[in-house]
């Protein structure tokens, strides 16, 4: 048997082009990859779990580490179950649905606990992962890529060799996407609508001049596909009105818990005033109204704000206020005394610039929660906090996306 050819750029070394190594897995990476060692030597094994031994295929050297496919579980782990989805392992949306739903929350909250450490040299304890009521069916928002569509060369067939792909990246790729009839992630009703959508899409095909995305949004009004689309949900009693393809959390089933345990914590003796960072639509200035005197939430989304201040006046709750512009632009509008406010920050996956965490110290708010979709900026960021007079009280994970690698994270801190 001849070995396959290396591709132009493979770095032969330590291993060859597609050799096979034995190895036990020790550890999950924070991008959803099993980690162990040949010799010292890391292997990244993406669908390998903590504890499994495996034979895989070298593909790649890094400067610190090799990557491998997985070809063979020689001694699977406890925790190992069957995926729900046929292409799990082939489309690149899921990372974990080979795992036990009990093992995902655990090793988010020791990704979490790890990232604290070496990122901000912080060592305190995580709670664990409060879980997803749903771990499959969540998703209320799903936006399905397509490629540019196919157009045949001089001399090439009329019609291409397969259909269009409509769905997500492929697993371990950048360009290639595969395609995904049915995701179940995603709600039943965005799966019940996704066949007509992709037969939309597919008609239409001879007329788009590029790729494209599309998207299903599953809200009380039922499965909308129009981005500028006004639609509602609810938080609790509290009515929301956005547009379809604005930030709104896409897990409504955990949605009430985590406002439920933000709005707790920020609600603290002595705590009049609420801001609201990076507010989006107004989820937790709105939720929260009733038990501050005055609330005020900061966005950059124009759209967003315009509906924040809507959401206000649909709920009759009138000691709200929001402000377009840079979260950091918040502190010359508001005149809260740092001693009675509380903040809420909720970046994007960036974490917060550093002008924002600067004022944010010299107004001293007396409690700080900061909910993050990225542990790693977030922890970046607490680090300035901590250094800047605040003390960490509680670090609790949830579970916004069960079966991926994405972890949702909440950090409740104290001044002084
Ligand atoms: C993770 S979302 C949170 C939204 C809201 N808290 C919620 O739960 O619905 C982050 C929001 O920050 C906004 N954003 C991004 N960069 C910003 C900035 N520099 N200043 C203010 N808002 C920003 C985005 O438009 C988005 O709505």
């Amino acid at each position: 048997m001849t070995s396959p050819q290396a591709p132009k750029n493979f770095k032969p070394e330590p291993f060859a082009y597609h050799e096979e190594l034995e190895l036990r897995v020790d550890t999950l990476t924070n991008l959803g990859s099993g980690l162990g060692r040949v010799n010292g030597w890391v292997v990244m094994v993406p669908f390998a779990l903590p504890g499994e031994r495996v034979r895989v295929r070298v593909y790649r050297n890094h400067k610190q580490h090799s990557d491998a496919d997985l070809l063979e579980i020689i001694e699977p782990s406890p925790e190992r179950v069957d995926p729900l989805c046929p292409l799990f392992g082939t489309c690149g949306g899921c990372q974990y649905q080979h795992m036990s739903y009990a093992a995902q929350r655990e090793w988010k909250r020791q990704q979490v606990s790890e990232l604290l450490v070496r990122l901000a040299g912080i060592t305190h304890p995580v709670n664990p992962t409060h879980g997803s009521p749903r771990e499959y069916h969540y998703r209320s928002k799903l936006t399905p890529h397509y490629p540019k569509p196919f157009k045949p060369k001089p001399g090439e067939a009329a019609t291409p060799k397969r259909e269009m792909p409509i769905g997500f990246l492929h697993q371990g790729q950048r360009n290639r996407i595969v395609d995904v009839p049915a995701c179940p992630i995603a709600t039943e009703a965005i799966n019940e609508a996704l066949p007509t959508e992709r037969k939309r899409i597919r008609e239409r095909s001879a007329k788009l001049k590029k790729g494209g995305t599309l998207l299903l949004r599953h809200t009380l009004d039922g499965v909308t596909t129009d981005n500028n689309a006004s639609v509602t949900e609810k938080i609790g009693p509290v009515v929301f009105q956005f547009l379809a393809g604005d930030f709104f959390q896409n897990n409504p089933f955990i949605l009430p818990e985590l406002v439920d345990f933000v709005m707790e914590r920020a609600c603290i003796d002595g705590v009049r005033y609420l801001v609201d960072a990076y507010c989006g639509v107004g989820v937790f200035a709105l939720c929260g109204a009733r038990r501050f005197e005055r609330v005020a939430g900061v966005e950059v989304n124009a759209s967003a704000v315009k509906w924040a201040n809507a959401n206000a006046a649909i709920n009759g709750i009138k000691n709200a206020e929001f402000y377009i512009g840079e979260a950091e632009s918040i502190f010359s509008a508001i005149n809260f005394p740092g001693d009675e406010t509380a903040m809420i920050i909720d970046p994007p996956r960036a974490g917060c610039d550093e002008a924002f965490i600067r004022q944010l110290l010299a107004l001293g708010p007396r409690r700080v929660v900061y909910v993050s979709c990225d542990p790693s900026t977030q922890a970046r960021d607490l680090k300035m906090l901590l250094t800047g007079g605040y003390t960490l009280e509680e670090v609790q994970p949830f579970d916004l996306f069960p079966q991926t690698r994405h972890i949702e994270n909440v950090a409740v801190l104290r001044l002084g």
